[in-house]
């Protein structure tokens, strides 16, 4: 890597492991679910969640998905709960990567960090390398699936203490989705630099390819537990601890 003066970090499987996210952040949606509803019923923000979990069930059913379940907007309260909960489900079964549900999911989140029940995982090798490159001058972004509250969640409430004065900027999927070259040409211009000034940190190989298109400096993070590399991933710098940054 050379002459980068600005990185940008992907969270799950390069600074935060699979496993956090797999294991305890998606069962505390999934498990919690229920409860919550039954809790927020009626709140403002709710009913801001469940309209854009509405609109993108509409654009779902639009697009042809079969699996998309509709939210109705007037019958029971236990009606529309089952059919949320239902809509959900099936995202999260997915994995899906859509606004909507990552705005829903950090809302549930926050909860969560604020009692103390969820704490964010953050590898041990990441505050050392946030410190040498702030030490050297370089700003630090995160771009990530998860929503921007959900970021900050995570890093602000981290098991190495809240880390958020690290980072500059956050970017989600409102910016574009992490796989289209246009995101990581909409980020530089964002943030007034040239691409190739930028280092961005993945595990995820249309993301490093997407990014290297936009001519992104890229490197591929290999944690304990990622998917495995294909043949791609050989045109790349691959590491498996940030201290292998150059
Ligand atoms: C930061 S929110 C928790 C992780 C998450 O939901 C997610 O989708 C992470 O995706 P990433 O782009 O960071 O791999
Ligand atoms: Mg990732």
């Amino acid at each position: 890597m050379t002459n980068y003066d600005t990185v940008v970090l992907d969270i799950e499987g390069t600074i935060t492991p699979i496993t956090f996210v797999k294991d305890i952040l998606f069962p505390f949606v999934t498990q919690g679910l229920d409860s919550f509803l039954t809790r927020t019923w009626g709140s403002e923000d709710l009913n801001k969640h469940i309209a854009q979990l509405r609109e993108q069930a509409k654009n779902d059913v639009e697009n042809g998905i079969p699996e998309a379940v509709l939210i109705p907007t007037d019958g029971s309260p236990e009606k529309i709960k089952a059919a949320i909960k239902k809509n959900i489900e099936w995202q999260m079964a997915a994995d899906r990567k859509i606004g909507a549900l990552k705005a829903f999911q950090g809302y549930m989140w926050k909860e969560g960090y604020s009692s103390g029940e969820l704490r964010g995982q953050v590898y041990d090798d990441v505050v050392p390398a946030l410190n040498k490159w702030r030490d050297s001058g370089k700003k630090i972004y995160i771009y990530s699936s998860g929503s921007v509250p959900a970021q900050k969640l995570l890093v602000g409430y981290s098991d190495k203490g809240n880390i958020m004065e690290y980072f500059s900027g956050y970017f989600d999927t409102t910016i574009g989705l992490k796989t289209e070259v246009q995101s990581y040409v909409n980020i530089a211009k964002d943030i007034s630099k040239d691409p190739k000034q930028i280092l961005f940190v993945t595990d995820n190989i249309k993301e490093i390819l997407a990014a290297h298109q936009a001519g992104f400096q890229v490197v591929i993070s290999d944690r304990p537990g990622n998917a495995l590399l294909g043949p791609e991933s050989a045109a790349f710098q691959i590491v498996t601890a940030f201290d292998q940054i150059q």
